[in-house]
């Protein structure tokens, strides 16, 4: 995707913009026209922002960033320390640049520019699930309403016909402002993004005001950087704030959602779409919401229901992906639309027209074949694997699931995700997903410590099986099922790569469950049938 027209400006100027007036001693600072923190990515006229890292700091790439084109480094005391005399450009130093970056790339990149005849509408979807269905979701209603979109999510980026792979779900603050520039410069008007709690965490949304911000739910998961299930809620609801957002639409369908509705100190849509769904404290949700979906029934593989105001009005939506949980993705996508200001008839005649929520979204309940029904799915946490295990029974059939669980994250979910496995499947195939630098046998037995427990203690009768490399296990499943059943491949969705210590080995579940039907002499039948 090629950069926006670069717009140059006085460094002095837009660190003063941002509350940075530069001190005496710094020396002349030089008109710069980008910013950004990865020297890999510099391009001539841009400041380095040398960030510490977990492991590194970023002033040790200074000297590339500075061979690629780089006419400042902004860097803390300890970069400072770290570059000592070794460049050649001026240094500015500020406490903490993480969270200098995101206001001073929105200056750097014209987001305050008033010459570029209006910003995109900004949608922003966060949560622990769904985030990036319901931003697909988004973008296809948006498109059905005739509008020109971006979209910014964990699967690609795409800006007025053009897309690229995403390597992050939120870019980091300078790329997310300059993605904004190239949208208004290509007249861009909508634009749905997802925000990861590692983006509120470091920043990487700062300086972005969302139209309109949309709430999921929230579930176990990302403990290894938030501690706890509070200390994750309270990054969450940092986006529901007046200085990041015009408007909130929240899923209060579980206990998380219902106390950001009330604490959210911007005005709050509230969407409810299933009573029975306790939440984090036990409670049941409150009957009252500003939209609640009713009258649900089947459609295909999918559903089809209406979204009812509490004075009666009524919409009537589908959503045509398999789970019940896209009745929630799908509720919330038209009302933060609605919150945009867009009239319920405009919508209410997209839905009809085009049928944006049967968009498919990459390796997120995708189907691969239809007999036996043939899933891949990137659900890899705990409450995302019972949903879509939930989701997939057929009457009769047997549901065969394959996941694993991830290196170097959140340990503690790998025994609940084997439980949750051994309590929704009649076959549990446990393998691997990236192990990252970690032992893969490790991560297995671990997830299967916790689906054998559930099968002694609760007297299960699944068959729980390990199986290695993924494409084998994938090939078991097929292997072990007939006609009714469902197979499904839950944790890696859309990826293509694996990482394993370091190496990237190429590896696509849809590819290999496509492969492995072959194989074993399937071809597609009808998957009417599919419980959600
Ligand atoms: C935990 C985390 O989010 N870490 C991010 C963080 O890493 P870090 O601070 O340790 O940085 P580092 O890689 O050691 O490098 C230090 C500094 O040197 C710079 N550098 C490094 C190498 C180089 O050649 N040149 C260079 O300039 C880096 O840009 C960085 O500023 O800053 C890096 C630079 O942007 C990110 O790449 C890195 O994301 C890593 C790869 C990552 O995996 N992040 C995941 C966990 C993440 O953010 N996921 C969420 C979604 C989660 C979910 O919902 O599932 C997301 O939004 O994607
Ligand atoms: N509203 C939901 N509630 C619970 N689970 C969901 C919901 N929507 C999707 N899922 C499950 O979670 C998986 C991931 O969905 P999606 O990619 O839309 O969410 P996400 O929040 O973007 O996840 P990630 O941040 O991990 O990419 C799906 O494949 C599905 O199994």
């Amino acid at each position: 995707m090629r950069p926006h027209e670069p717009r140059p400006i006085d460094l002095a100027a837009a660190l003063a913009a941002v509350g940075l007036p530069v001190g005496p001693g710094t020396g002349l600072l030089p008109t710069v026209t980008g910013i950004t923190l990865d020297s890999r990515a510099v391009l001539p006229g841009d400041v380095y922002a040398a960030l510490p890292g977990a492991t590194r700091h970023g002033a040790g790439f200074a000297g590339q960033a500075v061979l690629a084109g780089a006419v400042a480094v902004l860097t803390d005391g300890v970069g400072r320390e770290l570059l000592g005399d070794g460049v050649a450009v001026p240094v500015v130093v500020v406490p903490d640049p993480r969270r200098v970056i995101g206001p001073l790339a929105r200056v750097i990149f014209g987001g305050d520019s008033e010459d570029d005849g209006g910003a995109p509408a900004l949608f922003g979807v966060t949560g622990t699930n769904g985030k990036t269905t319901t931003t697909y979701f988004v973008n296809a209603l948006l498109e059905a309403l005739g509008r020109s979109t971006g979209l910014i999510g964990t699967i690609e980026i795409r800006a007025g016909g053009d897309a690229i792979p995403s390597a992050l779900t939120t870019p980091e603050s300078p790329q997310v402002h300059s993605l904004l520039a190239l949208m208004r410069e290509r007249g861009i008007d909508a634009a749905s993004m997802e925000v990861s709690s590692h983006a509120l965490e470091f920043g990487r949304v700062d300086g972005v005001v969302f139209d309109v911000a949309g709430f999921t739910n929230l579930t176990q998961d990302h403990l290894d950087l938030h501690g706890t299930m509070e200390e994750y809620f309270a990054v969450k609801a940092a986006l529901f704030t007046a200085e990041r957002c015009r408007t909130a639409v929240v899923l209060i369908d579980d206990a998380w959602g219902r106390r950001l509705a009330e604490t959210a100190d911007v005005p709050v849509l509230t969407v409810r779409t299933d009573g029975s769904r306790s939440g984090g404290d036990g409670s049941v949700p409150p009957a009252e919401a500003d939209w609640t979906v009713t009258d649900v029934e089947r459609s295909g593989l999918g559903h089809s229901f209406a979204l009812a105001a509490r004075d009666g009005r009524r919409l009537r939506v589908r959503s045509g992906l398999p789970g019940s949980f896209n009745i929630s993705n799908a509720a919330l996508a038209a009302v933060m639309v609605l919150a945009a200001g867009v009239p319920e008839h405009d919508l209410q005649h997209a839905l009809d027209a085009h049928d944006p929520f049967t968009t498919e979204v990459p390796g997120r309940m995708q189907l691969i074949a239809e007999e036996p029904a043939s899933i891949v799915d990137f659900a890899h946490n705990p409450d995302a694997l019972e949903r879509t295990l939930a989701s997939v029974r057929r009457p009769g059939g047997r549901v065969i699931a394959v996941f694993g669980a991830t290196g170097q994250r959140d340990e503690s979910k790998r025994p609940v995700m084997g439980a949750v496995g051994a309590r929704l499947s009649d076959v549990l195939i446990i393998t691997d997903d990236d192990p990252h630098d970690e032992d893969e046998a490790v991560i297995r037995r671990a997830v299967r410590a916790g689906a054998d427990a559930a099968v002694t203690e609760e007297g299960l009768a699944c068959e729980v099986l390990e199986v290695f490399p993924r494409a084998d296990a994938i090939d078991r499943a097929v292997a072990l099922a007939t006609a009714g059943d469902t197979v499904i491949i839950a944790g890696r969705g859309h990826e293509v790569w694996q990482e394993v210590k370091g190496i990237n080995l190429s590896l696509d579940d849809r590819v290999e469950l496509r492969s492995a039907l072959t194989r074993h002499g399937f071809s597609g039948l009808s998957a009417a049938g599919i419980e959600s």
